[in-house]
């Protein structure tokens, strides 16, 4: 039975659940499960403390688990990504009061709050430049510049609305960019049941990053079309009854479909319709 390990809390938590959810899994209806068997698709979900999930991944307890890339990154853990799940999308970034600081290097003999301690450790030490003291706060870091016990916070942006309301800048170029992951351990054995889990995610991933195009183009100019929709592989291009028009389908990405239906209409397309997909295996 593959062994799941799945954020039970924060940002993490209810995007995951919906995932796994959408790929066929039973999840708990009850926020107090810890432990699910789904004895149908022969998986166990432990439900973990988000910042504990890549331990419990790394230390070979449960199979893979479901984190924050930054998460990750910060635990040192023996775990590696296996595959990139596209939400709890963020960026980790210094971030100072406005006009104090424009540069990493300006962080030598300042303080900097984080709760991501290693990450930020690492990262300074890569760049030679050496703090008077990195912080570990667990949470609400950008407040603590404000109460004096940091000059400097690195943290998770999201919109920056929070930074913004503490009075806070960026600076420098963002340490990393974080989304969720699907991790595994680092040098074990595929488990089995690891291939059917990443198909299935994968499938979400795809039925929510693209979208069907459908569309009719007289024969002429189906070149011309297809060059703006070439799809994965190739579209399907089925002649039309009256022997004058091709009747065009392709997949496009999600956040492209009018870009897309607009060069379709310029080039000559009509009839030109956009469906959601529900679930895929490609
Ligand atoms: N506003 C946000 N937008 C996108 N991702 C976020 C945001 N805040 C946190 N994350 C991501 O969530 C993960 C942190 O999860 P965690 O649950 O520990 O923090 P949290 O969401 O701040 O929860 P809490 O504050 O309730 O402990 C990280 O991968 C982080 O990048
Ligand atoms: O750029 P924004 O869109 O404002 O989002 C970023 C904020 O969201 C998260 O905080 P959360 O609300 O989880 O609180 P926390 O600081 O207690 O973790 C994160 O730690 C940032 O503070
Ligand atoms: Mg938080």
């Amino acid at each position: 039975m593959l062994r799941i390990a799945v954020p039970n809390k924060g940002s993490l938590s209810t995007p995951a659940t919906d995932m796994l959810r959408e790929a066929g899994y039973r999840q708990r209806r009850d926020t107090r499960e810890l432990v699910l068997t789904d004895a149908d698709n022969d998986v166990e979900f432990f439900f973990l403390r988000p910042r504990d999930v890549a331990v419990y991944v790394g230390s070979g307890t449960v199979d893979v688990g479901i984190t924050g890339r930054d998460l990750l990154l910060d635990s040192a853990a023996d775990a590696d990504e296996h595959l990139a799940l596209g939400f709890a999308r963020s960026t980790f970034r210094f971030a100072a009061p406005a006009g104090t600081i424009d540069d990493v290097a300006q962080i030598a003999g300042r303080r900097v709050a984080s709760s991501y301690t290693t990450l930020v450790a690492t990262h300074l030490a890569e760049r030679g430049v050496e703090a008077a003291a990195i912080v570990h706060l667990d949470g609400a870091v950008e407040s603590s510049v404000q109460l004096g016990v940091a000059d400097v916070i690195a943290d998770v942006v999201e919109t920056g609305t929070t930074l913004r309301a503490a009075g806070l800048e960026v600076f420098g170029d963002p340490i990393l960019r974080s989304e969720a992951v699907l991790i595994r351990r680092r040098g074990a054995e595929v488990p089995a049941g690891l291939e059917v889990l990443t198909r299935r995610l994968q499938g979400v991933i795809t039925a929510r990053e693209y979208v069907l195009i459908d569309y009719d183009i007289p024969v002429d100019l189906v070149d011309a079309a297809v060059a703006v929709t070439p799809g994965f592989e190739s579209p399907t291009v089925s002649p039309l009854h009256n022997g004058q028009s091709a009747a065009v389908r392709s997949m496009v990405r999600r956040s492209e479909t009018n870009q897309v239906m607009d060069a379709l209409y310029e080039v000559g397309a009509r009839g030109i319709l956009v469906t959601s997909i529900l679930a895929s295996r490609l």
